[in-house]
Protein backbone atom coordinates (compact mmCIF):
# COMPACT_ATOMS: atom_id res chain seq x y z
CA UNK A 1 0.00 0.00 0.00
CA UNK A 2 2.59 2.30 0.50
CA UNK A 3 6.66 3.18 1.56
CA UNK A 4 7.52 4.31 4.15
CA UNK A 5 9.52 7.33 2.80
CA UNK A 6 6.75 8.04 0.13
CA UNK A 7 3.36 6.70 0.23
CA UNK A 8 1.62 6.73 -3.14
CA UNK A 9 0.10 9.71 -3.09
CA UNK A 10 -3.58 8.68 -5.16
CA UNK A 11 -3.81 6.25 -1.94
CA UNK A 12 -3.08 8.95 0.80
CA UNK A 13 -5.40 11.22 -1.09
CA UNK A 14 -8.19 7.97 -0.51
CA UNK A 15 -7.40 6.83 2.97
CA UNK A 16 -7.30 10.65 4.10
CA UNK A 17 -11.34 10.95 2.69
CA UNK A 18 -12.41 8.47 4.70
CA UNK A 19 -10.84 9.34 7.68
CA UNK A 20 -12.42 12.89 7.45
CA UNK A 21 -15.73 10.85 7.11
CA UNK A 22 -15.49 8.54 10.34
CA UNK A 23 -12.84 10.42 12.24
CA UNK A 24 -15.37 13.51 12.54
CA UNK A 25 -18.32 11.40 13.15
CA UNK A 26 -17.20 8.65 14.93
CA UNK A 27 -13.47 9.49 16.64
CA UNK A 28 -12.65 6.22 15.08
CA UNK A 29 -11.77 4.27 11.73
CA UNK A 30 -11.13 0.23 11.29
CA UNK A 31 -8.15 -0.20 8.93
CA UNK A 32 -7.67 -3.10 6.33
CA UNK A 33 -5.23 -3.68 4.10
CA UNK A 34 -2.38 -2.08 5.86
CA UNK A 35 0.14 -4.60 5.82
CA UNK A 36 0.54 -6.17 8.74
CA UNK A 37 -0.36 -9.88 9.14
CA UNK A 38 -1.97 -11.55 11.26
CA UNK A 39 0.33 -14.29 11.89
CA UNK A 40 2.50 -10.90 12.90
CA UNK A 41 0.48 -9.93 15.63
CA UNK A 42 -0.83 -13.84 16.93
CA UNK A 43 3.14 -14.33 17.63
CA UNK A 44 3.09 -11.21 19.59
CA UNK A 45 0.77 -12.55 21.76
CA UNK A 46 2.34 -15.73 21.78
CA UNK A 47 5.91 -13.88 23.06
CA UNK A 48 3.59 -12.10 25.29
CA UNK A 49 2.21 -15.23 27.50
CA UNK A 50 5.79 -16.38 27.35
CA UNK A 51 6.65 -13.29 28.77
CA UNK A 52 3.67 -13.53 31.50
CA UNK A 53 4.18 -17.06 32.53
CA UNK A 54 8.04 -16.12 33.45
CA UNK A 55 8.98 -16.71 37.12
CA UNK A 56 7.65 -13.26 39.01
CA UNK A 57 11.91 -12.55 39.99
CA UNK A 58 12.90 -12.47 35.82
CA UNK A 59 9.75 -10.47 34.91
CA UNK A 60 10.92 -7.83 37.60
CA UNK A 61 14.07 -7.44 35.46
CA UNK A 62 12.23 -5.54 32.80
CA UNK A 63 9.66 -3.14 34.78
CA UNK A 64 9.00 -0.17 33.67
CA UNK A 65 10.55 2.42 35.89
CA UNK A 66 8.72 5.50 35.39
CA UNK A 67 12.24 6.67 33.59
CA UNK A 68 11.02 6.78 30.61
CA UNK A 69 7.71 4.49 29.60
CA UNK A 70 9.82 1.34 28.58
CA UNK A 71 9.57 -2.22 29.99
CA UNK A 72 6.79 -4.37 31.89
CA UNK A 73 3.71 -3.12 33.68
CA UNK A 74 2.48 -5.60 36.14
CA UNK A 75 -1.61 -5.72 36.88
CA UNK A 76 -2.55 -2.94 38.96
CA UNK A 77 0.11 -0.41 38.43
CA UNK A 78 -2.21 1.43 36.16
CA UNK A 79 -5.11 3.24 37.48
CA UNK A 80 -7.16 4.70 34.37
CA UNK A 81 -9.77 6.61 37.21
CA UNK A 82 -6.72 7.30 39.57
CA UNK A 83 -8.06 4.48 41.84
CA UNK A 84 -9.39 1.18 40.23
CA UNK A 85 -6.01 -1.47 39.55
CA UNK A 86 -6.09 -2.36 35.58
CA UNK A 87 -6.75 -5.85 35.10
CA UNK A 88 -3.70 -6.68 32.70
CA UNK A 89 -0.11 -7.24 32.09
CA UNK A 90 1.41 -4.53 29.60
CA UNK A 91 4.95 -4.72 27.98
CA UNK A 92 5.50 -0.98 26.67
CA UNK A 93 8.03 -0.95 24.07
CA UNK A 94 9.36 2.97 22.68
CA UNK A 95 12.30 2.51 20.70
CA UNK A 96 13.37 0.49 17.91
CA UNK A 97 16.74 -0.49 19.40
CA UNK A 98 16.02 -1.48 23.05
CA UNK A 99 18.71 -3.45 25.25
CA UNK A 100 16.22 -3.77 28.16
CA UNK A 101 14.17 -7.03 26.27
CA UNK A 102 13.43 -10.37 27.23
CA UNK A 103 16.06 -12.05 24.56
CA UNK A 104 17.92 -13.93 26.99
CA UNK A 105 15.17 -15.91 28.44
CA UNK A 106 12.82 -15.48 25.63
CA UNK A 107 15.10 -15.60 22.06
CA UNK A 108 13.28 -14.35 19.35
CA UNK A 109 11.48 -11.95 21.39
CA UNK A 110 13.47 -8.65 20.71
CA UNK A 111 13.98 -9.41 17.18
CA UNK A 112 9.84 -10.17 16.70
CA UNK A 113 8.77 -6.92 18.41
CA UNK A 114 11.13 -4.49 17.27
CA UNK A 115 10.55 -5.56 13.75
CA UNK A 116 6.45 -5.48 14.81
CA UNK A 117 7.29 -1.74 16.19
CA UNK A 118 8.69 -0.67 12.73
CA UNK A 119 5.79 -1.77 11.01
CA UNK A 120 3.42 0.25 13.56
CA UNK A 121 5.98 2.86 13.05
CA UNK A 122 5.57 3.30 9.50
CA UNK A 123 1.65 2.48 8.99
CA UNK A 124 1.74 6.08 11.79
CA UNK A 125 3.80 7.70 9.15
CA UNK A 126 1.42 6.95 6.54
CA UNK A 127 -1.58 7.98 8.41
CA UNK A 128 -0.01 10.60 9.81
CA UNK A 129 -0.06 12.00 6.13
CA UNK A 130 -3.54 10.78 5.41
CA UNK A 131 -4.73 13.05 8.43
CA UNK A 132 -3.02 15.67 6.57
CA UNK A 133 -5.05 15.24 3.65
CA UNK A 134 -7.76 15.29 5.08
CA UNK A 135 -7.72 18.31 6.81
CA UNK A 136 -6.74 19.87 3.80
CA UNK A 137 -3.69 21.36 5.19
CA UNK A 138 -0.04 20.32 3.95
CA UNK A 139 0.76 16.42 3.73
CA UNK A 140 4.18 16.70 5.96
CA UNK A 141 2.05 18.98 8.75
CA UNK A 142 1.60 16.33 11.06
CA UNK A 143 4.34 14.06 9.86
CA UNK A 144 7.21 17.07 10.82
CA UNK A 145 5.89 17.18 14.45
CA UNK A 146 6.57 12.99 14.71
CA UNK A 147 9.82 12.47 13.81
CA UNK A 148 11.27 11.24 16.28
CA UNK A 149 8.72 8.45 17.26
CA UNK A 150 10.57 5.35 18.42
CA UNK A 151 14.14 6.96 17.76
CA UNK A 152 15.35 6.12 21.37
CA UNK A 153 16.40 9.27 21.95
CA UNK A 154 13.83 10.72 24.81
CA UNK A 155 12.05 12.97 21.93
CA UNK A 156 8.94 11.43 21.45
CA UNK A 157 6.82 9.24 23.58
CA UNK A 158 5.24 7.08 21.07
CA UNK A 159 4.82 3.74 22.61
CA UNK A 160 4.07 0.10 21.21
CA UNK A 161 1.88 -1.46 24.11
CA UNK A 162 1.29 -5.78 24.26
CA UNK A 163 -1.42 -6.18 26.44
CA UNK A 164 -2.74 -9.96 27.96
CA UNK A 165 -5.76 -9.29 30.22
CA UNK A 166 -5.85 -12.39 32.23
CA UNK A 167 -8.89 -15.18 32.30
CA UNK A 168 -11.45 -14.37 34.74
CA UNK A 169 -12.18 -17.30 37.41
CA UNK A 170 -14.74 -16.80 39.82
CA UNK A 171 -13.41 -17.50 43.19
CA UNK A 172 -15.27 -17.82 46.34
CA UNK A 173 -11.63 -16.99 48.47
CA UNK A 174 -11.37 -14.25 46.32
CA UNK A 175 -7.79 -15.60 45.48
CA UNK A 176 -7.97 -15.34 41.68
CA UNK A 177 -6.09 -11.89 41.62
CA UNK A 178 -4.59 -11.86 38.23
CA UNK A 179 -4.17 -15.33 37.08
CA UNK A 180 -2.40 -16.62 33.67
CA UNK A 181 -3.95 -18.91 32.64
CA UNK A 182 -4.53 -21.01 29.18
CA UNK A 183 -6.14 -18.18 26.36
CA UNK A 184 -6.95 -19.27 22.64
CA UNK A 185 -7.38 -17.11 20.03
CA UNK A 186 -11.17 -17.74 19.06
CA UNK A 187 -11.06 -16.92 15.18
CA UNK A 188 -14.37 -19.56 14.92
CA UNK A 189 -16.36 -17.23 17.13
CA UNK A 190 -16.12 -14.43 14.25
CA UNK A 191 -19.48 -15.43 12.30
CA UNK A 192 -19.37 -11.70 10.66
CA UNK A 193 -16.60 -9.95 8.39
CA UNK A 194 -18.37 -6.55 9.47
CA UNK A 195 -17.64 -4.26 12.83
CA UNK A 196 -20.21 -4.70 15.16
CA UNK A 197 -21.49 -1.78 16.05
CA UNK A 198 -24.44 -2.70 18.38
CA UNK A 199 -26.98 0.14 18.55
CA UNK A 200 -29.55 -2.23 20.50
CA UNK A 201 -29.91 -1.87 24.27
CA UNK A 202 -26.62 -3.56 26.66
CA UNK A 203 -27.79 -3.84 30.20
CA UNK A 204 -24.34 -1.62 31.29
CA UNK A 205 -25.92 1.44 29.32
CA UNK A 206 -27.64 2.21 32.11
CA UNK A 207 -24.56 1.75 34.58
CA UNK A 208 -22.28 4.60 35.53
CA UNK A 209 -18.80 3.37 35.95
CA UNK A 210 -17.10 3.75 39.53
CA UNK A 211 -16.02 7.12 37.77
CA UNK A 212 -18.48 9.73 39.50
CA UNK A 213 -20.43 7.00 41.32
CA UNK A 214 -20.28 8.20 45.07
CA UNK A 215 -21.14 4.52 45.83
CA UNK A 216 -18.13 3.22 45.23
CA UNK A 217 -15.96 5.82 45.90
CA UNK A 218 -13.87 3.98 48.28
CA UNK A 219 -13.67 0.56 46.55
CA UNK A 220 -10.96 -0.73 44.31
CA UNK A 221 -13.07 -3.87 42.74
CA UNK A 222 -13.33 -3.65 38.92
CA UNK A 223 -16.49 -3.89 39.00
CA UNK A 224 -19.69 -2.07 37.63
CA UNK A 225 -22.82 -1.60 40.42
CA UNK A 226 -24.57 -4.26 38.67
CA UNK A 227 -21.83 -6.96 39.22
CA UNK A 228 -20.32 -6.95 36.01
CA UNK A 229 -16.39 -6.56 36.04
CA UNK A 230 -14.19 -4.45 33.29
CA UNK A 231 -10.98 -5.01 32.64
CA UNK A 232 -9.72 -1.50 31.86
CA UNK A 233 -11.26 1.16 33.09
CA UNK A 234 -13.15 3.98 30.59
CA UNK A 235 -10.36 6.41 29.27
CA UNK A 236 -9.45 8.34 25.95
CA UNK A 237 -5.60 8.28 25.16
CA UNK A 238 -3.49 10.99 25.55
CA UNK A 239 -1.61 11.29 22.06
CA UNK A 240 -2.46 11.92 18.26
CA UNK A 241 -4.02 8.75 17.34
CA UNK A 242 -3.50 5.54 18.38
CA UNK A 243 -3.70 1.91 16.42
CA UNK A 244 -5.28 -0.81 18.47
CA UNK A 245 -5.07 -4.78 16.72
CA UNK A 246 -7.13 -7.18 19.39
CA UNK A 247 -8.00 -10.59 19.53
CA UNK A 248 -11.43 -11.99 18.81
CA UNK A 249 -12.57 -12.14 22.43
CA UNK A 250 -14.23 -8.90 22.50
CA UNK A 251 -14.99 -6.78 25.44
CA UNK A 252 -13.77 -3.06 23.50
CA UNK A 253 -16.28 -0.96 23.84
CA UNK A 254 -16.65 2.74 22.97
CA UNK A 255 -18.62 6.13 23.21
CA UNK A 256 -19.34 7.44 19.75
CA UNK A 257 -19.06 11.40 19.12
CA UNK A 258 -22.71 12.56 20.73
CA UNK A 259 -23.83 9.84 22.77
CA UNK A 260 -23.40 8.48 25.79
CA UNK A 261 -23.99 5.19 25.31
CA UNK A 262 -21.34 2.24 25.66
CA UNK A 263 -21.15 0.81 22.10
CA UNK A 264 -19.08 -2.54 21.66
CA UNK A 265 -16.71 -2.70 18.88
CA UNK A 266 -17.01 -6.15 17.24
CA UNK A 267 -13.88 -8.25 15.75
CA UNK A 268 -13.18 -7.49 12.65
CA UNK A 269 -10.20 -10.08 11.37
CA UNK A 270 -7.39 -8.41 10.62
CA UNK A 271 -8.45 -4.87 11.09
CA UNK A 272 -6.27 -2.56 13.12
CA UNK A 273 -8.83 0.44 15.29
CA UNK A 274 -7.53 4.12 14.62
CA UNK A 275 -8.88 6.12 17.65
CA UNK A 276 -8.23 9.90 17.94
CA UNK A 277 -6.45 11.15 21.16
CA UNK A 278 -6.89 14.24 22.91
CA UNK A 279 -3.85 15.97 21.18
CA UNK A 280 -5.72 15.54 17.75
CA UNK A 281 -8.58 16.68 19.31
CA UNK A 282 -6.54 19.78 20.95
CA UNK A 283 -5.16 20.06 17.58
CA UNK A 284 -8.25 19.91 15.68
CA UNK A 285 -10.55 21.91 17.92
CA UNK A 286 -12.33 18.80 18.52
CA UNK A 287 -13.27 17.97 14.89
CA UNK A 288 -11.48 14.74 15.32
CA UNK A 289 -12.56 13.81 19.18
CA UNK A 290 -11.09 11.74 21.50
CA UNK A 291 -12.89 8.18 21.64
CA UNK A 292 -13.63 7.20 25.39
CA UNK A 293 -13.24 3.46 25.40
CA UNK A 294 -12.70 0.53 27.92
CA UNK A 295 -12.87 -3.12 27.98
CA UNK A 296 -15.40 -5.08 29.86
CA UNK A 297 -15.65 -8.52 30.46
CA UNK A 298 -18.00 -11.08 28.38
CA UNK A 299 -20.70 -12.14 30.42
CA UNK A 300 -20.89 -15.45 29.17
CA UNK A 301 -18.98 -17.40 31.79
CA UNK A 302 -16.96 -19.63 28.97
CA UNK A 303 -15.38 -15.96 27.29
CA UNK A 304 -14.86 -14.58 30.59
CA UNK A 305 -12.55 -17.63 31.48
CA UNK A 306 -10.15 -17.39 28.85
CA UNK A 307 -7.50 -14.39 28.56
CA UNK A 308 -7.39 -11.71 26.04
CA UNK A 309 -4.69 -9.83 23.63
CA UNK A 310 -4.37 -6.42 22.36
CA UNK A 311 -1.48 -4.48 21.03
CA UNK A 312 -1.90 -0.78 21.09
CA UNK A 313 0.46 1.78 19.38
CA UNK A 314 0.03 5.02 20.62
CA UNK A 315 1.39 7.84 18.37
CA UNK A 316 2.97 10.95 20.14
CA UNK A 317 4.02 14.11 18.70
CA UNK A 318 7.77 15.01 19.17
CA UNK A 319 8.15 15.86 23.46
CA UNK A 320 8.87 19.64 22.19
CA UNK A 321 6.19 20.00 19.82
CA UNK A 322 3.66 22.90 21.37
CA UNK A 323 0.03 22.02 20.97
CA UNK A 324 -2.23 24.70 20.32
CA UNK A 325 -5.70 24.69 18.53
CA UNK A 326 -4.44 27.65 16.95
CA UNK A 327 -1.72 25.55 14.92
CA UNK A 328 -3.32 24.20 11.81
CA UNK A 329 -3.30 26.22 9.44
CA UNK A 330 -6.83 28.48 8.70
CA UNK A 331 -8.80 25.87 7.33
CA UNK A 332 -12.32 24.45 8.24
CA UNK A 333 -10.97 22.73 11.31
CA UNK A 334 -8.30 25.47 11.83
CA UNK A 335 -11.16 27.96 12.45
CA UNK A 336 -13.69 27.78 15.45
CA UNK A 337 -16.84 26.65 13.56
CA UNK A 338 -18.13 24.47 16.10
CA UNK A 339 -17.12 26.63 19.06
CA UNK A 340 -20.86 25.43 20.15
CA UNK A 341 -20.13 22.30 21.64
CA UNK A 342 -19.58 21.84 25.05
CA UNK A 343 -15.38 21.33 25.67
CA UNK A 344 -13.69 19.19 27.22
CA UNK A 345 -11.26 19.98 30.00
CA UNK A 346 -7.74 19.05 27.88
CA UNK A 347 -9.33 21.36 25.17
CA UNK A 348 -9.76 24.42 27.40
CA UNK A 349 -6.47 24.17 29.60
CA UNK A 350 -4.61 24.24 26.05
CA UNK A 351 -6.98 27.16 24.88
CA UNK A 352 -6.22 28.92 27.68
CA UNK A 353 -2.36 27.93 28.62
CA UNK A 354 -0.24 25.95 25.87
CA UNK A 355 1.39 23.08 26.46
CA UNK A 356 4.11 20.76 25.13
CA UNK A 357 3.32 17.45 23.92
CA UNK A 358 5.85 16.24 26.49
CA UNK A 359 4.14 18.26 29.64
CA UNK A 360 0.46 17.08 28.33
CA UNK A 361 1.74 13.53 28.10
CA UNK A 362 3.27 13.66 31.74
CA UNK A 363 0.51 15.08 33.51
CA UNK A 364 -1.52 12.19 32.07
CA UNK A 365 1.13 9.67 33.12
CA UNK A 366 0.98 11.10 36.67
CA UNK A 367 -2.53 10.76 37.12
CA UNK A 368 -2.65 7.25 35.70
CA UNK A 369 0.53 5.39 37.30
CA UNK A 370 -0.09 7.86 40.79
CA UNK A 371 2.50 7.63 43.36
CA UNK A 372 4.12 4.71 41.59
CA UNK A 373 5.67 6.73 38.41
CA UNK A 374 9.04 8.47 39.35
CA UNK A 375 7.81 11.88 37.11
O1 LIG B 1 -6.89 -3.54 25.19
C1 LIG B 1 -7.58 -2.78 24.53
O2 LIG B 1 -8.31 -3.19 23.62
C2 LIG B 1 -7.57 -1.30 24.81
C3 LIG B 1 -6.33 -0.83 25.52
C4 LIG B 1 -6.33 0.64 25.74
O3 LIG B 1 -7.30 1.31 25.49
C5 LIG B 1 -5.14 1.33 26.26
O4 LIG B 1 -4.19 0.68 26.72
O5 LIG B 1 -5.10 2.58 26.21
FE1 LIG C 1 -6.77 3.40 25.34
Amino acid sequence: MWTEEAPVRSVVNRVGHQLQKCLSEKGLCLLVNHGISDEKLKTAWDHLDDFVDLPNDVRELYIRTGDDNHGYVRPGVERFDGKTPELRHAFNICTLNATNLPEEPLPGFAEHISSLAQDFKALSRFILQALAVSLDIPQSFFLEKHSHMLSGDHDNESTLRLLYYPPIIEDTDDKNDFVKGSCIYSYQRCLSDQPDFRPESNPRDEINELDGNEENKNTTVRQLPNGEMIRCGAHTDYGTFTLLAQDSEGGLEVKLPGSEKWQRVGHLPGAILINCGEILSIWTKERYPALPHRVVIPEQQHIRSRGRHSIAFFCHPDNLTMISPNDLPNTEAGTDTVDKKPRKKSFKAAKEKVYNAYQLIQKRFRETYGQQNSH
